[in-house]
């Protein structure tokens, strides 16, 4: 008996996840892209539209890093400022940012060099000054990798009504070469935009940092954004901060476009089993949902449940569920692309397949411990989600001299630190 109410059980759970399937794509057809027509971004007049602070932390360069810095000093918007800033003066980011504050002297731009180090977490670091010397009271964070469209800004203060404190793009991906870049927009278009439209089609928070557009009286409110920089999960903290204070979190009907120059597949493994340890211990209950939102786990266990409570072929009912799984998938990463994909159907299947089996052995790794490196910084999370910093630039450099790899969706970065330089000179002198 006790065990019939379990199978029971397991496929009211298999039923909960189509759910979420079925809100993610009618959200997602009926919300994204829709403010894009020219009558729906005339509903505000230039005259009316606020002024904009950008702020643009960045840390090292890579390939694409004129391209999408370029897009934002070519967007369609009246007022704005763009603020650079950079953590210490070897980044080599400052000479592209020189190079296009030069090539468009009417755009009010500036670079910040040296970051404040006043909290655990080096983006928020990086932010400080920026932040204190914007000038308008909508901020926008906007990460090094993003490109962006030159309606974006408009659309999300389109959004951003007197009730709304906090406008998120979700993310997702500018059409890159090659299988890695396939994998991380399928990533991004299915699994992703699957958990974040149906969480905000239902009130939950669900938050990626990387282009949000926020009341700077609000966050300030919340007390700023140094007192979320104990956190490395910055960006879901400031969310709930900005709930707090009454204002609704939303999502812009514009999709980010991630278009770092990087797309190796370890490289973006290890920026998701990052996120997946800021998850689980910024909110615990996750460890045991987010596998049960997985089609391999959450299908082996239903089939083996339906095949004892309605004597169904365990394989045909797995096989039958993956296919549906992929299908609603396929529909949702075309709601998201806002059109035909930019690869065959074929890259599709392949990336799919390969996201779905790699999906639990991330999980798992991100279990494993609970030090997590992003950029050239080593932390440990702790439970709750605060963090501590076990290693800062300058101790991994005196240890040896080597390219360092981020763990996120960077290049792997070739840094002139001083001490680089030093290093290097008694390297090359003595050899
Ligand atoms: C019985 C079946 C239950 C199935 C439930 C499936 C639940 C899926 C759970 C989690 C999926 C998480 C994916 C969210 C992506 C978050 C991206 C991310 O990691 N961002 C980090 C970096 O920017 C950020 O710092 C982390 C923030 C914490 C985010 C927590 C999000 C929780 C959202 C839960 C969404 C559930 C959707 C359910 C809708 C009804
Ligand atoms: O030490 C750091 C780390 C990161 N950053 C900046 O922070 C931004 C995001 O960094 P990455 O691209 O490495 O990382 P992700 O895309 O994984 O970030 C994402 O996940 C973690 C969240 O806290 C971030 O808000 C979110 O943007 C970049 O603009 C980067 O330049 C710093 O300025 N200093």
């Amino acid at each position: 008996m006790q065990f019939l109410s379990v199978t029971g059980e397991i496929l009211l759970g298999w039923l909960f996840c189509w759910l979420i399937h079925i809100v993610s794509i009618c959200y997602g057809f009926r919300h994204l892209y829709k403010n894009q027509g020219p009558v729906k971004q005339a509903d505000i007049g230039d005259e009316a539209l606020p002024g904009v602070s950008i702020l643009k932390p960045l840390t090292g360069v890579d390939k694409n890093l004129k391209e999408n810095l370029e897009s934002f000093f070519t967007q369609d918007y009246p007022q704005f400022e763009l603020l650079f800033s950079v953590p210490d003066d070897h980044d080599p980011a400052i000479l592209v940012v020189k190079s296009l504050i030069e090539s468009y002297p009417k755009v009010d731009a500036k670079l910040f060099i040296g970051a404040q180090d006043v909290v655990s977490n080096g983006k928020i670091n990086n932010m400080v000054r920026p932040y204190e010397a914007a000038k308008f009271n909508i901020i926008v964070i906007s990460d090094t990798g993003i490109k962006t469209t030159p309606t974006t800004l408009r659309e999300m203060v389109t959004c951003m009504k007197p009730d709304v404190g906090l406008v998120l793009q979700m993310p997702y991906c500018a059409p890159r070469k090659g299988f890695g870049a396939v994998y991380q927009q399928v990533y991004f278009g299915t699994m992703q935009a699957r958990n974040c439209l149906s969480a905000n089609a239902c009130n939950i928070n669900c938050s990626t940092g990387m282009s949000c557009m926020l009341r700077r009286e609000v966050l300030d409110k919340a007390g700023g954004l140094t007192p979320f920089g104990k956190y490395l999960a910055e960006d879901h903290f400031i969310a709930e901060g900005i709930r707090q204070q009454g204002y609704k979190v939303v999502l812009s009907t514009l999709p980010a476009l991630q278009n770092s120059g990087n797309c190796q597949i370890s490289d973006f493994h290890k920026r998701l089993v990052r996120w997946a340890k800021l998850r689980m211990t910024s909110l615990p209950t996750l460890i045991f949902l987010e596998p049960l939102g997985e089609s391999v786990i959450q299908g082996a266990a239903a089939s083996i449940a339906a095949s004892y409570l309605l004597d169904i072929s365990p394989l045909a009912f797995f096989i039958g569920h993956l296919l549906v799984w992929f299908l609603s998938d396929y529909i949702l990463i075309r709601i998201v692309q806002n059109g035909p994909l930019p690869f065959s159907k074929f890259e599709f299947l392949a990336a799919w397949l390969f996201r779905e089996t790699m999906a639990p052995y991330i999980l798992l790794q991100g279990h494993m411990t609970h030090h997590v490196t992003w950029r050239n910084r080593k932390y440990r999370v702790k439970w709750g989600g605060e963090v501590e910093r076990i290693s800062e630039p300058g101790d991994e450099l005196e240890e040896k001299v080597e390219k360092y790899q981020t763990d996120s969706d960077n290049v792997t970065v070739q840094r002139s630190s001083k001490k680089m330089v030093e290093i290097l000179n008694s390297v090359a002198v003595t050899s």
